[in-house]
């Protein structure tokens, strides 16, 4: 019975990186789905994402790519294509990105499992509905609880197997130490067009500054505020009849469509790390 896997690397450029790697499939019953590639002449980094489908199990695949990923120095992952990833959400007051994702999970349309949401606010706070089969953790903060508060998130990490963090409008400041626990598994939807705006009330200086667009950003989480690599963006036109309470209602949708399509290109391994930046083999 063939099972499709997808196989995700970075490595310095050189030639015969395809050839090494595309053999080990082909040795292995190997049927490539989809391949996509890029080098950065900027890092010289290559990049690649296989998809390929074989009777044969993942692990005789494994062996034989670890031999050769040390060989040309690779950072690389191979894993089902069927395997959900386990997702923690932590949510603030606004919901409506918390609502967008479990919709979008419901139907299919992001292949991931949901293990837990956890707010800073008590779940009546939400008005979205939360499934019965997703546990909700209420971890109040305030400035003198945040190391405990922070420590119960990272148990609930542990705890969970959560592969990835969404703060899905979580308002508060990730410490360095909670930053760095969470570090390439982390993503944040922003809700301004970065590097513009950056805080917690862009909409209010975007309308201060006049803007003509508003926009949204979803980046992985560093321990420099709204400083994190990039995943997605999109922006929306406005005009000088908005006020910052319209520009907050026209927000929500650019932040949701952001920050969902940012996850599932996450949750389908097709973001690779690229420094400060990202490499996204996008659908
Ligand atoms: N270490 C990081 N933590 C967080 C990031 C990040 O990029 N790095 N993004 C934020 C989300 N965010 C903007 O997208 C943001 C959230 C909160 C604030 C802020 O100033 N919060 C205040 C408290 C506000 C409140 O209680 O309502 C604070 O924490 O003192 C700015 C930007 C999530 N965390």
């Amino acid at each position: 019975m063939t099972q499709s896997h997808i196989l995700t690397l970075s490595c310095p450029d050189r030639p015969g990186i395809v050839h090494a790697v595309t053999g080990i499939l082909f040795r292995h019953g190997g049927n490539i789905r989809s391949s996509r590639q890029f080098e950065d002449p900027e890092t010289g980094l290559f990049f690649l994402r296989i998809v390929f489908a074989t009777a044969a199990g993942g692990d005789s695949i494994r062996a034989e790519m670890a031999a050769t990923a040390a060989q040309f120095d690779m950072d690389w992952r191979l894993v089902p294509a069927d395997r959900r990833m386990r997702v923690l959400i932590l949510v603030s007051k606004f919901d409506h990105c918390l609502g967008y994702l479990l919709y979008q999970q419901r139907i299919g349309e992001l292949p991931m499992e949901i293990v837990g949401i956890a707010s800073n606010h008590p779940r009546d706070a939400l008005r979205v509905a939360i499934p019965d089969d997703i546990p909700f953790h209420h971890l109040p903060i305030t400035p003198d609880t945040k190391p405990a508060q922070e420590a119960q998130i990272k148990a609930l990490v542990e705890d969970s197997g959560a592969e990835l963090v969404v703060l899905a409008r979580y308002m508060q400041i990730l410490s360095d130490d909670l930053a760095g626990f969470l570090a390439g598994r982390c993503i944040n939807i922003h809700h301004s067009f970065l590097p513009s705006f950056k805080g917690a009330r862009p909409y209010h200086q975007a309308h201060k500054r006049g803007v003509k667009m508003i926009g949204a950003t979803a980046h992985y989480v560093t321990a420099d505020l709204d400083e994190g690599p990039i995943i997605h963006q999109a922006t929306e036109p406005v005009t000088h009849a908005d006020t910052a309470e319209s520009l907050v209602r026209k927000g929500r949708d650019i932040e949701s469509h952001v920050l969902g399509r940012a996850v599932a290109w996450h949750v389908e391994h097709r973001v690779l790390a690229n420094g400060s930046k990202t490499v996204v083999f996008g659908d």
